[in-house]
C-alpha cells in the first residue's frame, strides 16, 4: 500500500504509483487502469449517530467496509483510493486488515465538504485512465451499477450513476408550491459518478481555485463545461443519510442474510486424558481422545459456524496430520473460525449447543463453558448456549465409551 498523505506533483506522483523506472513487470501502467475514489470524511450529522455514519454496522458489517468490498470484488476496478475523516485513519486501516481489503493503494484525509474531500483524493491519486468517484455511505451499489460506470467511461468520457424521479416535484416557497416541474425530465444523482480522470482533476482544481460550491461531481464537470452522461443506478443505491435509511438498508440486508449451520462430533473416553469441554477442564477419571486437546463441544460449535457460512469443516481447516494441532487447545482454534467468519463479513447471531455425555454432571461447568467460547469468538456470552444430557445409558454414550456434542449456529451479513 502506499498511504501517502501528499505527493509533491505529478512526475513525482506517477514514479511513486509507478516504482522504479525499468523494472519491466512491476511498472504499472497506471493510465490504462480505473480506480474507485471512495469519500467517506463527511460527519453523518443528519445520521445523528456518536460516531461517523460509514462507521456504522448493517447487518453486522460496518458500512465503509461493505461500499469498499464492492469495489474490492469487482474486477473492472484496479484500484481504490480511500478519504477518511479527521482521526479516523486507524480504524480505516484496521477494517482493510479485518476484511482482507487490499485494493486500497491511497488514503487521505478528507476536507470540510464533500467537493474538497474528492479533491484531495483526486490530488493524491495516481493519474489514471477512469475514477469513479463514490460516497462511502452508499454500501449497497452493486456489481452491475460499477460495471455500467466503468463500460459508461470507457465509451463516452463519463456515466454517471441516477435513478428517475418518482414522486412529483414542485418549487415551494415560504411554504407555497410556486411551480410543479415536469418530472420526466427529472433525475436523481447517486454514485459512482464515473469520468476521465485528466478531465475531473482539472475540473476539481478549477473548483478549488475558483470557489465553487457543488454537491456533486457531475456538477463540477457540468460548470466546467464537460457533457455529463447518466447511467441507470439503482433504487437500492441509496445514500445513507438518516436513522431511516439505516434500518432500510438493515430490511434488505440484515433479515435476507440469515444462514445457519449445524455441528456434531463424538470422541472416545479413555485413560490419562484431560476432560477439556468448552474449554472447561472437567474433573472426571478420563478424558477425550484425540489429536486436539479433544474438546469435543467446541468442535461440534466450529463446525456449526464454519458449515453456517460455507467455510468447510474443522478437518479441512485444522487437518489431524498437522503436527502444528496436536495437544492445541480448541478454543485457540476457535478464534481463528471467529476471524475467519468476521473477514468473510458474518456477525454471529447465537449458538445453542447440547453435550450429550453419561456422566460427569456437567451442570456446573456450562457457564464457564459458555464464557470461553463467548470470549473465543468475541461475541457476548449471551449469544452462546451449553446445555447436557444423558442418553439415559443407550448407545456409545450411555455405555461411556465416549462423548458427543452437536451445535446448532445462526449468523448474519455476509459479503455476498
Ligand atoms: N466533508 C465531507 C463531507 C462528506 N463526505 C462524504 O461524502 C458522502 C456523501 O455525503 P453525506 O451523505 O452528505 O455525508 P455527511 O456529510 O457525512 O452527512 P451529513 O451531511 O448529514 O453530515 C459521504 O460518504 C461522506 O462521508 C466527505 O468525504 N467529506
Ligand atoms: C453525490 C451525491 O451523493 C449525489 O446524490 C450527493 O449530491 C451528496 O450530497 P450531500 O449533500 O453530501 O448529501
Amino acid at each position: 500500500m502506499i498511504f501517502n498523505e501528499a505527493i509533491a506533483s505529478d512526475s513525482a506522483r506517477n514514479a511513486e504509483a509507478h516504482g522504479p523506472q525499468g523494472h519491466g513487470a512491476f511498472c504499472r501502467d497506471y493510465e490504462r487502469e480505473i480506480w474507485a475514489l471512495v469519500v467517506a470524511a463527511g460527519r453523518g450529522e443528519r445520521m445523528g449517530a456518536p460516531v461517523n455514519k460509514v462507521f456504522l454496522g448493517v447487518a453486522g458489517v460496518p458500512v465503509l467496509v461493505r461500499t469498499l468490498l464492492a469495489f474490492e470484488r469487482h474486477p473492472g476496478i484496479h484500484g481504490i483510493a480511500l478519504v477518511y475523516g479527521p482521526g479516523e485513519a486507524e480504524i480505516c486501516q484496521r477494517f482493510l486488515r479485518e476484511f482482507g481489503i487490499s485494493k486500497v493503494e491511497i488514503m487521505a484525509e478528507g476536507g470540510a465538504t464533500r467537493q474538497q474531500s474528492v479533491a484531495r483524493g483526486l490530488g493524491i491519486m495516481p493519474r489514471v485512465r477512469g475514477v469513479l468517484v463514490h460516497d462511502g455511505a452508499r454500501c449497497m451499489v452493486t456489481p452491475e451499477v460499477i460495471s455500467r460506470c466503468i463500460d459508461g467511461v470507457a465509451d463516452h468520457g463519463s456515466a454517471v450513476a441516477a435513478v428517475p424521479v418518482k414522486d412529483t416535484v414542485k418549487m415551494v416557497a415560504d411554504g407555497q408550491v410556486t411551480e410543479t416541474l415536469d418530472r420526466t425530465a427529472l433525475w436523481a444523482m447517486q454514485t459512482p459518478q464515473a469520468f476521465r480522470y485528466s478531465e475531473l482533476a482539472a475540473a476539481y482544481e478549477r473548483a478549488e481555485r475558483e470557489g465553487w460550491q457543488t454537491t456533486d461531481d457531475a456538477a463540477v464537470m457540468e460548470k466546467a463545461g464537460h457533457r455529463v452522461r447518466l447511467c441507470a443506478g439503482d433504487e437500492n443505491n441509496f445514500k445513507l443519510t438518516t436513522p431511516e435509511d439505516l434500518l432500510r438498508a438493515e430490511g434488505l440486508l440484515g433479515g435476507a442474510r440469515m444462514r445457519i449451520g449445524l455441528g456434531y462430533d463424538a470422541h472416545k473416553l479413555t485413560e490419562g486424558r484431560k476432560l477439556i469441554l468448552g474449554g472447561v477442564e472437567v474433573p472426571h477419571e478420563w478424558g477425550l481422545l484425540g489429536h486436539s486437546d479433544a474438546d469435543v463441544l467446541a468442535h461440534a460449535v466450529m463446525d456449526a459456524l464454519l458449515g453456517a457460512a460455507k467455510l468447510g469443516d474443522i478437518g479441512k481447516l485444522f487437518p489431524d496430520s498437522d503436527e502444528r494441532y496436536r495437544g492445541i487447545s480448541s478454543l485457540k482454534l476457535m478464534r481463528e473460525v471467529g476471524e475467519l467468519l468476521r473477514r468473510a463479513g458474518y456477525e454471529i447471531g447465537n449458538v445453542d449447543a447440547t453435550i450429550i455425555a453419561q456422566r460427569p454432571k456437567l451442570a456446573p461447568y456450562r457457564e464457564a463453558m459458555e464464557k470461553n467460547m463467548a470470549e473465543a469468538l468475541d461475541v457476548d456470552e449471551n449469544r452462546i448456549s451449553v446445555k447436557a444430557t444423558t442418553t439415559e445409558k443407550m448407545g456409545f454414550a450411555g455405555r461411556e465409551e465416549g462423548i458427543a456434542a452437536e451445535a446448532a449456529a445462526l449468523i448474519t451479513g455476509g459479503k455476498s
